[in-house]
């Protein structure tokens, strides 16, 4: 049995300014000693002063993405180096936002991945299927090259975590079932497995995707699941620790 310390990760998207910080106040209050790692990815906005905040608790603190080269000429963005300045320890690469809004490639991807990895940050690079892709039956072939894409060849189960969530249940409400769920991560175990040996049984492989507290447990239950990225209901401390005491009791 590989050990995998379980990861409950916040992702706030473009949510939050000042008065936000005191949701990190109020998680590390609840959860002064989880059995899991616990993660709030705020907007680069508050990165600083929430990693300050968060200092002397056990919540970690992350980015929303980084550029893929360390410093110049691009407007807008922020260097993994930049990230670690100011107080992250991980990156969220690759979210489908992302992809869609940015027109980031499986190649732009693993070219941050190396840049976060180059920095000293964990990646948590997201994949997954839209809901047409899913419906013409290509979800694991589409889920698959994206995996095998983003990743760059030294990826190691301490640097590198992947988030599998599907398009089509973000922000939506719908969740796959935990038979979907248990199909996709199994792939992407497999295909990791293959690639990296030992450190592919060893990478965390987080499901995202209208997680909330009242479907986190059976969600935890499906094997190969490690966690969550979650989106809406890590904006509230009270929301986001019903999803960490589902996972410590996972
Ligand atoms: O995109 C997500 C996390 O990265 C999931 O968002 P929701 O939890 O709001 O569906």
């Amino acid at each position: 049995m590989t050990d995998r310390r379980k990861l409950a990760a916040g992702n706030w998207k473009m949510n939050g300014t000042s008065a936000a910080l005191a949701e990190i106040d109020a998680l590390a209050e609840a959860h002064p000693a989880p059995g899991c790692e616990v993660l709030i990815c705020p907007p680069a906005t508050l990165i600083h002063r929430a990693a300050q905040r968060a200092q002397g608790t056990a919540i970690a603190i992350g980015g929303q993405d980084c550029h893929h080269e360390p410093a110049g000429a691009h407007t807008g963005d922020i260097s993994a180096g930049m990230l670690t300045d100011a107080g992250a320890t991980h990156v969220i690469l690759g979210h489908s936002e992302r992809r869609a809004d940015h027109g980031e490639t499986d190649a732009l991807v693993r070219a941050k991945c190396e840049a976060a990895l180059g920095a000293g940050l964990v990646a948590i690079v997201c994949v997954g299927e839209t809901l047409a892709e899913r419906e013409a039956g290509r979800t694991l072939d589409v889920v698959g090259s994206q995996v095998t894409g983003s990743l760059p060849d030294g990826a190691t189960a301490a640097r590198v975590v992947v988030a599998y969530e599907p398009v089509w249940a973000i922000g939506t409400g719908h969740v796959p079932t935990v038979e979907q769920i248990g199909e996709v991560h199994g792939h992407i175990r497999k295909l990791l497995l293959e690639r990296f040996g030992a450190e592919g049984a060893g990478m965390r492989i987080l499901y995202g995707g209208s997680v909330k507290p009242s479907n986190a447990a059976e969600i935890f239950a499906v094997a190969d699941v490690d966690g969550a990225l979650v989106g809406g209901a890590s904006l509230k401390a009270a929301d986001f620790s019903g999803i960490i005491a589902a996972l410590e009791a996972a």
